[in-house]
C-alpha cells in the first residue's frame, strides 16, 4: 500500500481522498531529524510552505515518488534535485489567488485606517480617535507590481473601491492591462513615484530579489503604504526598517518575511509595520481547493494518467521520451537564456536541425516554452500549460525545420522582443553546448551564472571586464570570445561562480566599447 505523509495542515476533504489512495500519516511540526527518520518508507510527501524539502530530506526519502505542494510556491522544495532523483513534484497554482487578493485588500485597508493599532489601543482601555485618523482608498493610486493571477484579482477589487490603478509587469501584454483599465508602466521606479499604495504580486527570483530597496523607497510619496503578500525577499527589509523608523513612508503591511517565522526581526518592533503570519492562502476555500487539486493530481499519477500540475520532468514515461529527454532539457535551458537576455519576448522561432527534424518535436517545444516562462512564473508553468500561457502572453511561437548539418543535431532559437537575439544549442559528450550566439560561432558549456557580453573587439576588453568582476570578488569559472573578424563586433561568454548585482552590470556597461550585457541565472 502507498504510504502518504502529510507534514503541514491540509484540508480534511483532501485527506478523505488521500485515504482512498493509501495509508495516510499526518505529522505536522516535525523537527528536521524527525522528518529524516519518517521519510524513509514514505512514497508520497505532502507539504505547504512550512516544510523544507532539501537534498538531505530527498536523499533520506529512498522510496519517495511524489512530493505534493498544497499551494503555489515550490521555493521550499529542491525541485532540481527531486527531478534528478526521479521524484515528481506537483502543486496547485490557481487555488488561492482570490484569497491572497482579499488578504491584500484587508492589509491595504488595515494600514490605511490603522485598524490593528486602533484595535490594540481600545483593548488597552484607551479611546484615541484623533491619533488614528486614516486615509480613504477612493481616488488614490494603487501601484500593482506583477499583473498575474493574484495581481489581476487585486486590480478588480481596488477598482470597486474607486482607486486608480497603475501596474508594472514587463512580461504581460498591454491588452491585459487595458482590459482591466490599468495603466501599464515601463519602469518600476516610475510606479514607486506615482503610487499612494504599492502592492507586490511577483515571484521571488534572482531578478526580483530586493526589487524594492532603498532607491525605490526613497522615490515613494511621504504617505505611501507598501504591501507584500507575495514573498519575503522582494523588499530589502533593512531599507524598509530604516524608512519606517524615520517615517519616510506611512506604513508597510507584510504577510511574508525574508526569514519565516520572523523571530527577532526588528521590523516587528515598529508601530507603522502591520503584519500577518503568511496567511494569504489560509482560508477554508483556498485550502479546500488546493488540497483537492493535489489529491486529484496524485490519484492521476498513481493511475498512470497525465497530471496537469506536474512541475518537473520525471512525470513523463521513459518509453515515450526516448532520445528526446536531453533535447527537452537543452531546450528548457535555451528558453531560460532567451527570456533573461530579452526581458520581453514577442516572437520565438524554434528551428530544429539535423536528425531532430525527424522527431516529434512537440515535447521539445513545450520544454523550451517552459524554460522561457520559468524565470518570470516559476512553478506556475509546466509542460502542459506552457503553450497556453505563451499564447495568453501574446508570444508568437513558430516551429521550423532545416536540414542544415553544420551543428549536427541542434536547436536554434531566433527571438524578438526588446531586441532580436539568436542562439544555437547542441549536446556534445552529454553536455549542453552553446554553438552560436547572435550569429557568432562559439563552443561553450553554460554553467551557474552566464554572462553574455556584446562588445567591439579591442585589445584589453577581457582584462577590463575581469578587473571589475575581480574587484567585487566574483570568480570567472570559464570564458570564451566569438567574433567574425579582428576589430569587429564580438561576443564574450563567461561562466561565473556567483550571481552579480545590478551595480556590477552597470560598471561593465560603462566600459568603452561594451555594447550590451546580459546576465543569466541557469536554473
Ligand atoms: N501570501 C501567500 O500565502 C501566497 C503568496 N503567493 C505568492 O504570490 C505571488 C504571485 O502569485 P501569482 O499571481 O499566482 O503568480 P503569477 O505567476 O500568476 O503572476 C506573477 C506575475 O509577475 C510577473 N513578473 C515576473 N517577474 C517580474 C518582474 N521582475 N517585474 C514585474 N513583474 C514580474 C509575471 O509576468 C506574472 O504576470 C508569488 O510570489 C506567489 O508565491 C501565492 C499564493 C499564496
Ligand atoms: O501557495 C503559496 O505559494 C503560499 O505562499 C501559501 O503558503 P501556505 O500553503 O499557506 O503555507
Amino acid at each position: 500500500m502507498v504510504k502518504i505523509l502529510i507534514t503541514d495542515p491540509i484540508h480534511e476533504e483532501a485527506i478523505k481522498i488521500l485515504k482512498e489512495l493509501g495509508e495516510v500519516e499526518i505529522a505536522t511540526d516535525l523537527s528536521k531529524e524527525e522528518l529524516l527518520n519518517k521519510i524513509k518508507d514514505v512514497n508520497i510527501l505532502i507539504v505547504r510552505s512550512g516544510t523544507y524539502v532539501d537534498r538531505e530530506i530527498i536523499d533520506a526519502g529512498k522510496n519517495l515518488k511524489i512530493i505534493a505542494r498544497a499551494g503555489v510556491g515550490v521555493d521550499n522544495i529542491d525541485v532540481d534535485y527531486a527531478t534528478e532523483k526521479g521524484i515528481i513534484v506537483v502543486n496547485a497554482p490557481d487555488a488561492s489567488s482570490i484569497s491572497v487578493a482579499e488578504l491584500t485588500m484587508g492589509l491595504i485597508l488595515a494600514a490605511a485606517r490603522n485598524i490593528p493599532q486602533a484595535n490594540n489601543s481600545v483593548k488597552s482601555g484607551k479611546w484615541e480617535r484623533k491619533k488614528f485618523k486614516g486615509i480613504e482608498l477612493y481616488g488614490k493610486i494603487l501601484g500593482v507590481v506583477g499583473l498575474g493571477r493574484i495581481g489581476q484579482q487585486v486590480v478588480k477589487r481596488a477598482k470597486a473601491f474607486g482607486m486608480e490603478v497603475i501596474a508594472y509587469d514587463p512580461y504581460i501584454p498591454k491588452e491585459v492591462a487595458e482590459n482591466l483599465g490599468v495603466k501599464l508602466l515601463n519602469d518600476l521606479n516610475e510606479l514607486c513615484k506615482m503610487a499612494d499604495i504599492i502592492t507586490l504580486h511577483v515571484p521571488l527570483t534572482p531578478k526580483t530579489k530586493h526589487m524594492i530597496g532603498e532607491e525605490q523607497i526613497n522615490l515613494m510619496k511621504k504617505n505611501a503604504i507598501i504591501v507584500n503578500c507575495a514573498r519575503g525577499g522582494l523588499i530589502d527589509e533593512k531599507a524598509l526598517y530604516k524608512a519606517l523608523k524615520e517615517k519616510r513612508i506611512k506604513a508597510a503591511a507584510l504577510d511574508v518575511f525574508e526569514k519565516e517565522p520572523p523571530k527577532d526581526n526588528p521590523l516587528l518592533k515598529l508601530d507603522n509595520l502591520i503584519c500577518t503570519p503568511h496567511l494569504g492562502a489560509s482560508t477554508e476555500e483556498a485550502q479546500k481547493a488546493a488540497g483537492i487539486i493535489i489529491a486529484e493530481q496524485i490519484k492521476k499519477i498513481l493511475n498512470g494518467e497525465l497530471a496537469e500540475n506536474v512541475v518537473n520532468f520525471p512525470s513523463l514515461p521513459k518509453e515515450k521520451l526516448g532520445k528526446l529527454k536531453p533535447y527537452m532539457l537543452l531546450a528548457e535551458t535555451l528558453g531560460n537564456i532567451v527570456m533573461q537576455v530579452l526581458n520581453r519576448v514577442d516572437r520565438v522561432e524554434i528551428i530544429y536541425m539535423g536528425s531532430l527534424t525527424k522527431e516529434n518535436t512537440d515535447l521539445i517545444t513545450r520544454a523550451f516554452l517552459k524554460g522561457l516562462l520559468y524565470p518570470i512564473l516559476l512553478a506556475g508553468v509546466n509542460l502542459i500549460n506552457a503553450p497556453i500561457i505563451a499564447k495568453s502572453r501574446n508570444i508568437n511561437v513558430i516551429e521550423s525545420y532545416t536540414t542544415e548539418k553544420k551543428y549536427g543535431d541542434a536547436i536554434k532559437i531566433i527571438a524578438e522582443g526588446d531586441r532580436r537575439f539568436s542562439i544555437v544549442g547542441g549536446i556534445i559528450n552529454n553536455k549542453f553546448v552553446i554553438l552560436e550566439v547572435d550569429g557568432y560561432e562559439v563552443n561553450f558549456i553554460p554553467e551557474g551564472v552566464l554572462a553574455i557580453i556584446k562588445h567591439i573587439d579591442r585589445p584589453g576588453m577581457i582584462g577590463k571586464v575581469g578587473m571589475i568582476l575581480g574587484e567585487y570578488g566574483i570568480n570567472i569559472a570559464s570564458m570564451q570570445v566569438g567574433r567574425r573578424e579582428p576589430g569587429g563586433e564580438a561576443v564574450m561568454l563567461i561562466n561565473l561562480d556567483h550571481p552579480i548585482s545590478e551595480e556590477v552590470i552597470k560598471k561593465i556597461k560603462e566600459i568603452p566599447n561594451i555594447k550590451d550585457v546580459a546576465v543569466i541565472n541557469l536554473w
